[in-house]
C-alpha cells in the first residue's frame, strides 16, 4: 500500500531536503501544497487531515497550530521536526539508536518528535555514559558545537549568502546563544538523562551543512577507574547492532590530524570519536553529523520508515 505523506513546510530548508530524499520512492505518495499557498491555513488543514503521516517542518508555533488542526483526528500520524514536543512525554523521541527500545517506540507511535541537530550529537555521546554509570550525578557537562549555517533555516541562509542585505552576516565563524539559554538545553538534559542542565555554547561556520558537537570530560571526576578505553568500549557496546551511529576506533582516531565538520555532508549517519591520550587526565567526546542529515531531514525519513514498517 502507498502511504500518503504531507510535509507541512515542504518549501523550507528541512522540508526540501526530506522531499529530495523521497524522490523516486514508490511506497510513498507525496501530497503537496503550491509554494505560494504554503501559509494557506485551510489548504494545510485539508492536506494534513488527508495524510497517513504528516511531517511538520515549521517553526514551533506553526507546528503547534498544525497539531491543533489534527485535533479529533485519530488516524493521522505526525513527525514534528521543531522543538515544540521534544520533551513532551506523550511524544516518542525520534532518535532510534538512543537505546535498544527506542526504535520500537517510534514504530508504534502516533506522535514522533524529531531530535534537534545539536542534541542528536550531545545525547548520542552522553546517554550511553549515563546508562553505564560512568558519568556520575552532579557532573558539570559542557557541550560546545559548530554548525553549518543551514541550521538557521531560510533566514540565516539568506543572511550568510546575500551580503547586500541590511542584516547580512559577514563573520566566517561566530558564537551565539550567548545567554546560555539555547532552546536545545532542556532536550539535552532530558534525553541525555542528566540531573544538571548542561552548559551549551553553539557556533556557526561559513559552510552550508555539517556539524561537530564536543563534550570534553575530566576523567578524575567520572566513576572511579574510568578511562579513555572504558568510555570508548561503552560507546561501542551501546551502538552495537546498527549502522547509523558508528564509533570510530581509538586507533583510527589517534591517527587523525583533524576532524572536518563537512565530512558527513549528504549522509544520514553519525560518527562518534573519543579523543585524548592513553593515561591522560582528559577525554574529548566528539560527534560528527550533517545538521540536515541525521540532524534533521535524514532522521525524519528514518523515523517515517520505522513508522511505515509497523
Ligand atoms: N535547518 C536545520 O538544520 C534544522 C531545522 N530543524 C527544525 O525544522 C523546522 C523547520 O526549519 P527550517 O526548515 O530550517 O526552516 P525554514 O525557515 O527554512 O523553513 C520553514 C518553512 O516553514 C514555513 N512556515 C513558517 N511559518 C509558517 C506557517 N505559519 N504556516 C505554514 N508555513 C510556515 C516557511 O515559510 P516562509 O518562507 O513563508 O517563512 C518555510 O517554508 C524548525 O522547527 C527548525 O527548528 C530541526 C533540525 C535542524
Ligand atoms: C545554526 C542554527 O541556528 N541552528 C539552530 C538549531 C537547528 C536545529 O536543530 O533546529 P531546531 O531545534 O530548531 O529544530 C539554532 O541554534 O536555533
Amino acid at each position: 500500500m502507498t502511504a500518503k505523506i504531507f510535509i507541512d513546510g515542504e518549501h523550507g530548508t528541512t522540508g526540501l531536503q526530506i522531499r529530495t530524499r523521497m524522490a523516486g520512492r514508490r511506497d510513498v505518495e507525496l501530497l503537496s501544497i503550491p509554494e505560494a499557498e504554503r501559509r494557506n491555513a485551510a489548504m494545510r488543514e485539508d492536506l494534513l487531515n488527508s495524510a497517513d503521516i504528516a511531517i511538520l517542518c515549521l517553526p514551533d508555533d506553526a507546528s503547534r497550530e498544525a497539531v491543533s488542526m489534527l485535533a479529533g483526528n485519530n488516524r493521522v500520524r505526525v513527525i514534528d521536526t521543531s522543538t515544540a514536543y521534544r520533551v513532551d512525554p506523550s511524544w516518542a523521541y525520534g532518535f532510534a539508536e538512543m537505546d535498544k527500545a527506542q526504535a520500537d517506540k517510534i514504530k508504534s507511535a502516533r506522535h514522533v518528535a524529531n531530535p534537534g541537530c545539536y542534541p542528536t550529537g550531545a545525547v548520542g555521546l552522553i546517554r550511553p555514559l549515563r546508562a553505564a554509570g560512568l558519568l556520575p550525578d552532579g557532573y558539570p557537562v559542557t557541550v560546545n558545537a559548530v554548525s553549518g549555517y543551514t541550521g538557521g533555516g531560510k533566514q540565516l541562509i539568506a543572511q550568510m549568502e546575500d551580503q547586500s542585505r541590511d542584516d547580512a552576516v559577514s563573520a566566517n565563524n561566530f558564537l551565539y546563544g550567548l545567554t546560555l539559554k539555547h532552546k536545545h538545553v532542556p532536550e539535552m538534559k532530558v534525553h541525555g538523562q542528566l540531573d544538571r542542565a548542561p552548559l551549551f555554547s553553539p557556533s556557526v561556520g561559513r559552510f552550508a551543512q555539517g556539524m561537530i558537537v564536543q563534550v570534553p570530560l575530566f576523567l578524575e571526576d567520572l566513576k572511579d577507574g574510568a578511562t579513555m578505553e572504558s568510555i570508548h568500549a561503552t560507546l561501542v557496546g551501546h551502538y552495537a547492532g546498527q549502522d547509523i551511529v558508528t564509533v570510530v576506533s581509538l586507533e583510527e582516531s589517534k591517527a587523525l590530524p583533524r576532524v572536518d565538520a563537512e565530512e558527513l555532508v549528504g549522509q544520514d549517519t553519525m560518527k562518534l570519536f573519543v579523543f585524548g591520550t592513553p593515561g591522560g587526565a582528559h577525554v574529548n567526546l566528539v560527534a560528527l553529523l550533517d545538521n540536515l542529515g541525521k540532524g534533521a531531514s535524514g532522521a525524519a525519513v528514518q523515523n517515517m520508515d520505522l513508522m511505515l514498517s509497523a
